[in-house]
């Protein structure tokens, strides 16, 4: 690793260096005056790596986030890649029951966000349930909430190849991720027990049915982190809710109630929390017994024109935001929420 552990400040002033030489190269600005005293700290760590490249830069600017992450004297803390919860671990629990299949996201602690091993675990899931001899398969978080989203530490594990590689194989798992959903063959139900954010929220104009506790609320703050849409999002809420609903909620953020959510045609159904799961369950458990070749049949007929135009849009997705990870916009809000600077 380039950088030992530093103060927060140090860290501070440091990343911000590493920052503008990273994406404006070197320094070429006047020296703010010496009463400026944040602006002079700052031009003062950029001034200071010289005519380095703006590659190298970028490396160490990288490094130097993971070590934040890393740093015992930081009040982050960081699950090594190493550590973090392996195929069969409980972070996904899988259960089939009734003709349902149930893949549960396991990590209320961390408010069920995605890490790497969940994206890859979730694909084995879906891969299984499609062949397995349930009728529905179901999507649910154990906890207040459903999910949080991807876990923004995955962006910390970089590989040898660097940033760029982290973004490209990120852009490509995502890809995949999303491929499944769209091409999952049997009755896809989210039972939504509690908030969505990021990820969570967009694939749910892939399922066919999202049940909603009235304590749910979805929220894509894309823009707050620097990102841009995914899971087909871009298509399929303009679709559902109209052009100018889904900007409100992809462009600018906006955080939708379970009701509101429900009015706009991207949840099915609300229920009061206190009868939520009750309610659902004994529904989803009806459902299943119907003949589950003919609800197979009635989705693909319902699905498969648009099969095509999904999978595109997940392509051209996921490449924009393999080039938006790399942005200065995404990098400054990924240290904000590691540094316990921010949250939604
Ligand atoms: C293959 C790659 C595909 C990538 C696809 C891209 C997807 C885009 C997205 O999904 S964007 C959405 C990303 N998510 C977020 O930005 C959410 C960040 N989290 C928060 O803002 C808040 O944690 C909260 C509003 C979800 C909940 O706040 P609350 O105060 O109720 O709870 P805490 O903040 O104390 O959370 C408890 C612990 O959980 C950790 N945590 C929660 N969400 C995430 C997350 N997304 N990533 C990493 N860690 C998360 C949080 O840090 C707390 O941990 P701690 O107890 O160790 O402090």
């Amino acid at each position: 690793m380039v950088f030992g552990i530093l103060s927060n400040n140090e860290a501070k002033k440091e990343r911000k260096g590493w920052m503008k030489q990273a994406t404006e190269g070197p320094c070429n600005v006047p020296k703010p005056g010496v009463l400026d005293f944040i602006n002079k700290a700052k031009w003062d760590a950029w001034n200071a790596l010289g005519s380095l490249p703006k590659e190298t830069a970028r490396h160490n600017y990288v490094d130097l986030v993971s070590s934040l992450s890393a740093s015992s004297e930081s009040s982050i803390q960081v699950t090594p890649a190493a550590d973090r919860k392996q195929p069969g671990s409980d972070a996904l629990v899988v259960t089939s029951q009734d003709g349902i299949t149930t893949i549960t996201l396991n990590r209320p602690d961390k408010k069920n966000a995605l890490t790497t091993q969940m994206y890859h675990d979730i694909m084995l899931a879906l891969e299984a349930a499609s062949k397995d001899d349930s009728a529905i398969t179901v999507l649910t978080g154990n906890g207040d909430y459903y999910c949080s989203g991807n876990d923004l530490t995955n962006f910390t594990d970089i590989p040898p190849g660097g940033v760029e590689e982290k973004a490209r194989s990120g852009a490509v798992l995502l890809r995949d991720f999303v491929d499944r959903f769209i091409d999952f063959p049997k009755p896809l139900v989210a039972v939504v027990n509690g908030p969505a954010v990021g990820i969570s929220v967009t694939i749910l104009g892939l399922f066919d049915i999202v049940y909603a506790t009235d304590r749910a609320t979805f929220h894509t703050p894309f823009s707050h982190l620097g990102q841009s849409p995914e899971g087909c999002s871009s298509y399929t809420f303009p679709k559902i809710m109209g052009p100018s609903k889904a900007t409100e909620m992809l462009v600018f953020g906006k955080k939708l109630t379970a009701r509101e959510a429900c009015t706009q045609g991207l949840v099915t159904e609300v229920f009061p929390d206190s009868t939520f799961q009750k309610e659902v369950w004994v529904r989803l458990k009806a459902y299943s017994k119907l003949p589950p070749n003919a609800m197979r049949i009635s989705k693909q007929v319902i699905r498969n024109t648009e099969k095509e135009k999904l999978h595109a849009i997940n392509a051209e997705e996921s490449n924009i935001l393999r080039e938006r990870w790399l942005s200065d916009e995404c990098m400054n809000a990924v240290v904000s929420f590691l540094s316990k600077k921010a949250k939604l």
